[in-house]
């Protein structure tokens, strides 16, 4: 855990409660993560925790509850909506393009920020016939610079033209962070950033997680089944079990609380 320094609230979770059909997913969960904080959601498999991360990004609507993000609530808000506010996430299986380049797949995550239509970038001057430098070009210039700001970051400049497809999976999870980071969210929401990988990799990762952290000053909320990354990585931790919420705190708290510790026992992680 690093010693910066936590701001106030940013998001916060009010009293979610989530069905399908007979399956309540979710039950009165509430709480909040501050500014730059490292905010683990753990929990045995099934917990809710993937389904909790859905309702914020605006993928699921609960029946009941609200989330408030920077003072705004939202009740029903669409993924689309969730973005343009500067909450961005990544997903447990790859939303890659496997087809397109490292760099063209970090720039799909520009698209929110692109202003100029198509039409504007098609404009030529009617005279020469050539393409009008206009704004459009110099704000995908602008936008390129950044992307490749990103890729500097995450030390994958030697793979900028390689499709994704080709990438070793650590790889593959590394331009994932990219294209979410290309949004320049406030939040980042991680859906399991380690899932299938080796230790070194899993240690390449926890580093950009906190230096994102860090030098992007982007809050992070992840789901994590490795109890030790969990436990090295983040500020706070809220425990799912059976959609209830059973434990938040600190690392130190949580591993210390009974409940958490017998909704362990009984499984695998
Ligand atoms: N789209 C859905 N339709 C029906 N039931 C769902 C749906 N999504 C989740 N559930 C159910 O909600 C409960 C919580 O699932 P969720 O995937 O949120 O748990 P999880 O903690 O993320 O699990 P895991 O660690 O296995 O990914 C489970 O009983 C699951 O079967």
């Amino acid at each position: 855990m690093s010693s910066k320094k936590i701001g106030d609230v940013v998001l916060n979770v009010q009293n979610i409660s989530l069905r399908f059909g007979g399956v309540k997913a979710l039950t009165d969960i509430s709480f909040d993560v501050r500014e730059h904080e490292v905010r683990a959601i753990i929990g045995p498999n099934g917990a809710g925790k993937s389904s909790m991360l859905n309702c914020i990004n605006g993928v699921y609507q609960p029946q009941e509850g609200s989330i408030t993000f920077r003072g705004q609530t939202f009740k029903h808000m669409n993924s689309r909506q969730v973005a343009e506010m500067g909450i961005a996430r990544t997903f447990q299986n790859l939303a890659l393009f496997k087809g397109m380049s490292v760099i063209d797949n970090i720039m799909t995550g520009r698209n929110l920020r692109i202003k100029s239509g198509l039409l504007a970038q098609a404009f030529r001057n009617p005279f020469t016939g050539l393409k009008v430098l206009g704004g459009a070009q110099k704000e995908e210039e602008a936008h390129r610079e950044f992307v490749e700001h990103v890729i500097d970051f995450l030390e994958i400049q030697a793979y900028r033209k390689t499709p994704v497809g080709q990438l070793p999976y650590g790889l593959q999870k590394r331009v994932d962070l990219g294209r979410a980071l290309a949004m320049e969210p406030q939040v980042l929401l991680l859906d399991e950033p380690m899932a299938g990988m080796n230790l070194e990799e899993k240690q390449d990762m926890s580093r950009f997680i906190l230096d994102v952290n860090d030098e992007f000053g982007t809050t992070i909320v992840l789901i994590e089944h490795d109890m030790g990354v969990v436990m090295d990585i983040s500020d706070r931790v809220v425990v799912l079990d059976y959609g209830k919420k059973i434990g938040d705190g600190t690392p130190e708290e949580v591993r210390s609380n009974e409940e958490v510790i017998s909704a362990y026992l009984g499984t695998s992680h």
